[in-house]
């Protein structure tokens, strides 16, 4: 058996449509600034595809890009800015950002209304929470990816490699919240082979190139790859060694062409998101 490929692409296209459907019957254009300091490669490539996005959907986006040697009190100022301007709906901050800054601190000086990456602690907390808040946009990705590969989530068994704050620990709560049973694995689990082999839905999410093997694999389980990595002869792959992984599992999403597309189409949508509940409050 060979699985059936999960087309990122074709699912962020056809949502990245829904959304220039929405913009378009709003009479103004979403605001999205992203904010890059320095000059982080993996960064590079994101940021000109998710501009590109943006445009094609009806935003007005822009980057700012600082220098490499931005102190933290300058990037404050500029998010301080963001958050006060009224064109502005969405703000993304990239990371990494240089060792001068202090991540949390920038992302908790993001408006919480505005936080189009969904890294905020109040809307982290929400979203532990269960209550309605902006959701990071790779596992909110993921979660359209397993809606759209037909996967049944209620009751499934759900193993999510990786505790990032980006990726691992939200993708847990989205999965909780359709209803699965969660596990979440990292680099001090025992045996994680074995863990990640009881998972009928497994999200990889831990930056490590071709890790998971195909032993590590369910036959029939429904595989979601987040990682991208970039090897010494410039290939990208995922955490999942695709070819030994796809003889086993029902369904898999590809490097590149899964989760990547479905992170930029989320980020649009949060900013959509944003714009209609900041602009139109209840009432008004
Ligand atoms: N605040 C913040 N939020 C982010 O969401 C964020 C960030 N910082 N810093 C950098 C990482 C990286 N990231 C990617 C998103 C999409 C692709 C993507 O579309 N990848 C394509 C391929 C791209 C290629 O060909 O190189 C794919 O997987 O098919 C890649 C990388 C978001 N990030």
């Amino acid at each position: 058996m060979t699985a059936r490929i999960i087309d990122g692409k074709a699912v962020a296209a056809g949502l990245r449509q829904r959304i220039a459907a929405r913009v378009a019957g709003l009479g103004y254009r979403p605001g999205l600034r992203v904010v890059r300091v320095g000059d982080d490669p993996a960064s590079g490539v994101y940021v000109r595809n998710k501009d590109k996005a943006a445009k094609e959907v009806g935003f007005d986006s822009a980057t700012i890009a600082l220098p490499a040697e931005t102190t933290e009190a300058e990037l404050l100022a500029v998010v301080a800015q963001l958050n006060a301007d009224p064109a502005v709906d969405g703000i993304l901050v990239q990371l990494p950002l240089p060792p001068q800054i202090r991540a949390e601190v920038v992302i908790s000086a993001v408006a919480p209304e505005k936080d189009a990456d969904g890294f905020h602690p109040l809307n982290a907390g929400r979203l532990a929470s269960g209550q309605a808040g902006l959701v990071p946009c790779t596992p909110k990705g993921v979660m359209h990816l397993l809606a759209a590969s037909g996967a049944v989530l209620p009751g499934a068994r759900a193993v999510v490699l990786g505790r990032s704050n980006i990726v691992g620990r939200p993708m847990a709560q989205l999965l909780l919240a359709a209803d699965c049973t969660v596990t979440i694995v990292h680099s001090r689990t025992r045996d994680l082979p074995a863990e990640c082999r009881r998972a009928e839905i497994l999200v990889a999410a831990v930056g490590r190139a071709e890790m998971v093997r195909g032993d590590w694999i369910a036959e029939g389980a429904t595989v979601i790859d987040v990682g991208i990595n970039r090897l010494a002869d410039g290939r990208l792959v995922g955490d999942v060694a695709y070819a030994e992984a796809a003889a086993r599992a029902e369904a898999i999403s590809p490097v590149p062409g899964g989760v990547g597309p479905m992170t930029i189409a989320c980020l649009l949508e949060n900013t959509l998101d944003a714009a209609i509940a900041r602009r139109a409050p209840r009432g008004g």
